[in-house]
């Protein structure tokens, strides 16, 4: 199998200035992570813990990413890879001294064994360090010369030292730009806690970020990416369920009100459960005041506006039907619903497979899974343009085109918008 990749990456060059206030935007940089390594590391023994509902093929995975990242680039997107943006990185010694502190769990593994770990992987390149803090490393293939201890004797050779992260696809939640400021995600689960610190040393230690603000704390209370919608310039909605806890979307809400960077955060509470895990599962906008919507959140979603109130403190209103107040802080009479019309057996189908994961390249132009055949239809029908894209491998963590992209730039839309 060819990788494509390369050849669109290229270097990692610095010609874009990062920035996104919106959904919508002409994207000009994208964040995605090839599926690698670490997805071989899944089992029908630890996928449900790992986050996948299945065991992914990785080739084929990799092909459809392959796909995903040439239908970007043919639209003129930049592609970049968490892959060399990380590896680029942790060619800095204090960023490979933190890859190493992250990696290595001293609590989980004795003093005995941290000690030897983190020896062995201070030896490290770059290049394997990378692929061990991605793919992680069982304790078969910590070399035995790294010292004995009662954990390592105790623990199975498949047992992992360092957990694989293959979640990594899901770029979408580990960071995400609000205006020109970077929020590093404080991932909630245990599986990709440990993305928080590789995204933390990417963008710290690259060159062409280290000099980006952050937005959010990569320590803070629990936020992810795939909760936040840039409805409109300063305006912000946050799904506040399985992950993003109210406490985050306060402390959220707090960071960017202080930054200037939003005057209206909406919290949005969602079900908390698998198939509604982040608020792009059902909601993802494909114009400037238009979103798809998994029919059955349409009337039921409700949000809780903030805004700044005197002297520091939060302003908290509501609950209002999510539209209404959307369309309020959006300054416009209405935020259209792209009717998918579907059944509610349809539509449940393709919510759980992504249908409503849309990413926007421009006003009207998304990117969605071509298997949510009946979703697709609905919006070409309204107008939109659908680039379809291959997601049976994919899919199987549960995340479509948007959870798999974090875009770094996009251009303000027109004022007539
Ligand atoms: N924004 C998203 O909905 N991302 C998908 C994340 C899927 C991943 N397997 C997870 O459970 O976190």
């Amino acid at each position: 199998m060819t990788n494509t990749v390369n050849t669109i990456t290229g270097p990692v060059t610095d010609t874009i200035t990062p920035g996104v206030d919106s959904e919508v935007g002409p994207l000009r940089s994208v964040l995605l992570h090839r599926p690698g390594g670490e997805l071989t590391r899944l089992t029908p023994r630890n996928n449900d813990q790992l986050l996948f509902d299945s065991i992914p093929w990785v080739g084929r995975a990799q092909e459809e990413h392959d796909a995903f990242a040439e239908v970007l680039a043919g639209r003129g997107v930049e592609v970049l890879l968490l892959a060399d943006v990380l590896g680029e990185a942790l060619s800095d010694p204090r960023a490979h001294a933190a890859g190493v502190h992250a990696a290595v769990d001293e609590r989980r593994l004795g003093t005995e064994l941290a000690d030897a770990l983190r020896s062995h992987l201070s030896g490290l390149d770059a290049d394997t360090l990378r692929e061990t803090l991605m793919s992680g490393m069982t304790f078969e293939e910590l070399p035995a010369s790294e010292g004995a201890s009662l954990v390592r004797r105790m623990h199975h050779a498949h047992d992992f030292v360092v957990d694989p992260l293959p979640n990594l696809l899901f770029t979408r939640d580990s960071s995400a730009w609000i205006g020109d400021r970077v929020a590093i995600s404080s991932l909630a689960m245990p599986a990709r806690r440990r993305e928080t610190e590789l995204l933390d040393i990417a963008y710290a230690y690259h060159p062409r970020f280290r000099a980006a603000s952050r937005a959010y704390g990569a320590h803070s209370a629990p936020v992810e990416g795939g909760d936040v919608l840039l409805l409109a310039p300063g305006v912000l909605a946050v799904g506040v369920g399985e992950r993003t806890t109210a406490a985050g979307a306060e402390s959220l809400a707090r960071s960017v009100f202080a930054d200037g960077l939003a005057h209206t955060v909406l919290a949005v509470p969602i079900a908390q459960n698998r198939a509604t895990m982040h608020l792009d599962t059902v909601c993802t906008m494909i114009g400037p005041d238009a979103v798809v919507m998994y029919p059955l959140a349409r009337d039921s979603l409700v949000a809780y506006p903030m805004r700044p109130g005197d002297d520091g403190t939060l302003r908290v209103d509501g609950p209002s039907p999510f539209l209404d107040a959307a369309a309020e802080a959006m300054g416009i009479d209405r935020l259209h619903v792209i009717d998918t019309g579907l059944d509610p057996v349809t539509a449940e189908r393709e919510q759980w497979d992504d249908g409503n994961n849309t990413l926007a390249l421009a006003p009207d132009v998304v990117v969605g899974y071509e298997r949510n055949v009946e979703t697709n239809a609905r919006l070409e029908e309204a107008g939109i343009e659908v680039l379809a894209i291959a997601g049976s491998e994919l899919g199987s963590g549960r995340g479509g085109p948007r959870c798999m992209s974090c875009p770094i730039a996009r251009d303000p839309l027109p004022a007539t918008h």
